[in-house]
């Protein structure tokens, strides 16, 4: 098993050292910046002996490395700052992302592609065009992420385990993400039904502003350590064929009733990447909310000019 990372910037990095400690697959690390890949690869390595992994990782500013993946992870591109939004990044992120993934691609055709970089339904969405690779190959992280700080957050406020909740977060991984309480649960149990309407309005606006409030903390850079540990549980649901559900940017062809968008949805992740994209009985206010998320992915898309 093999497995690429592009971006060696705090979450291509980061996940890179997950990986590594799983010990379940060689890592190749690349990034533009020469000396970056090298070095963080080279300090992961060191970490072997007393860590006790057995697994290759090279660091590289060439796709050679790279060659033979099942898996490539796009975290390469730029990330937001303070009184930004993701879609901002569109312009940059949209010219790296499809120089990463026609590279990638040429050593690599049979990976699953994970994306990272934001805005990402969109990236997704190009990444898709780009390589014409079927759908069940290329999906991006959102809902992961958006559901652990939702299970953070019910967990700081309602004092339970962060274990015991089932969190369901669908849509953009932006501004239109949609928290749902009926499929939410903590021990089996709805969050419609545990918290009163006002409290899980809050848990919704802090979960889709999770984003943000690192950002504002940290000033120069966006969250790294639940994304990578985010992308690291997609990948192990890949590498081990788990059929695992979660909550991904998948590409929609009629399911919830929408086509020719990626959007955050519940799918089941195995070897070959989506195995099934679950369609959860959503109720017609629930629907709306997953429609009008839509609608900003598409103008996203839009602006691509694909
Ligand atoms: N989808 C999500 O939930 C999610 C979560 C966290 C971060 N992100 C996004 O992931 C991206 C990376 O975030 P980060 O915090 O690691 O940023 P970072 O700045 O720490 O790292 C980005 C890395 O990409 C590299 N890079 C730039 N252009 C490249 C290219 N053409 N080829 C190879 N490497 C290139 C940079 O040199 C840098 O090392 C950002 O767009 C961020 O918004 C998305
Ligand atoms: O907030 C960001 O810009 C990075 C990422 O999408 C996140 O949600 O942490």
């Amino acid at each position: 098993m093999k497995i690429t990372v592009v971006g060696a910037g705090n979450v291509g990095a980061t996940l890179a050292q997950r990986l590594i400690e799983k010990d379940f697959a060689d890592i190749a690390l690349v990034d533009v910046v020469e000396g970056i890949p090298q070095g963080k690869a080279l300090d992961l390595r060191q970490s072997a002996n007393v860590l006790g992994f057995t697994h290759k990782l090279i660091g590289s500013n060439s796709y050679e490395v790279t060659a033979g993946s099942d898996i490539v992870v796009i975290t390469a591109g730029i990330a937001r700052k303070p009184g930004m939004t993701r879609d901002e990044l569109i312009g940059i992120n949209a010219r790296i992302v499809r120089e990463v993934v026609e590279k990638s691609l040429a050593v690599s055709s049979n990976a699953v592609f994970i994306i990272v970089t934001n805005p990402v339904d969109a990236m997704t969405y190009l990444a898709l065009k780009v390589s014409g690779l079927p759908r069940e190959r290329i999906f991006g992280l959102s809902g992961v992420l958006d559901g652990g700080r939702l299970a953070a957050f019910i967990a700081e406020e309602l004092n339970v385990d962060a274990r015991d909740v089932v969190p369901c977060v669908m849509g953009e991984h932006g501004g239109s993400m949609v928290v749902y309480p009926r499929f939410t649960t903590v021990k089996g149990m709805p969050l419609s039904v545990l918290a009163d309407a006002a409290k899980q309005q809050a848990l919704a606006e802090r979960t889709v502003n999770g984003g943000a409030e690192i950002v504002g903390f940290l000033k120069t850079g966006s969250a790294f350590y639940a994304p990578s540990a985010s992308v690291a549980h997609m990948v192990n649901a890949v590498v081990n064929d788990s059929g695992t559900r979660m909550n991904c940017a998948a590409y929609l062809d009629g399911e919830y009733g929408l086509s020719d968008v990626v959007l955050g949805v519940p799918v089941r992740l195995g070897r070959r990447g989506i195995e099934e994209i679950v369609e959860l009985p959503l109720n017609d206010d629930e629907l709306a909310a997953l429609k009008a998320s839509s609608e900003a992915v598409r103008k996203l898309i839009a602006a691509l000019n694909l």
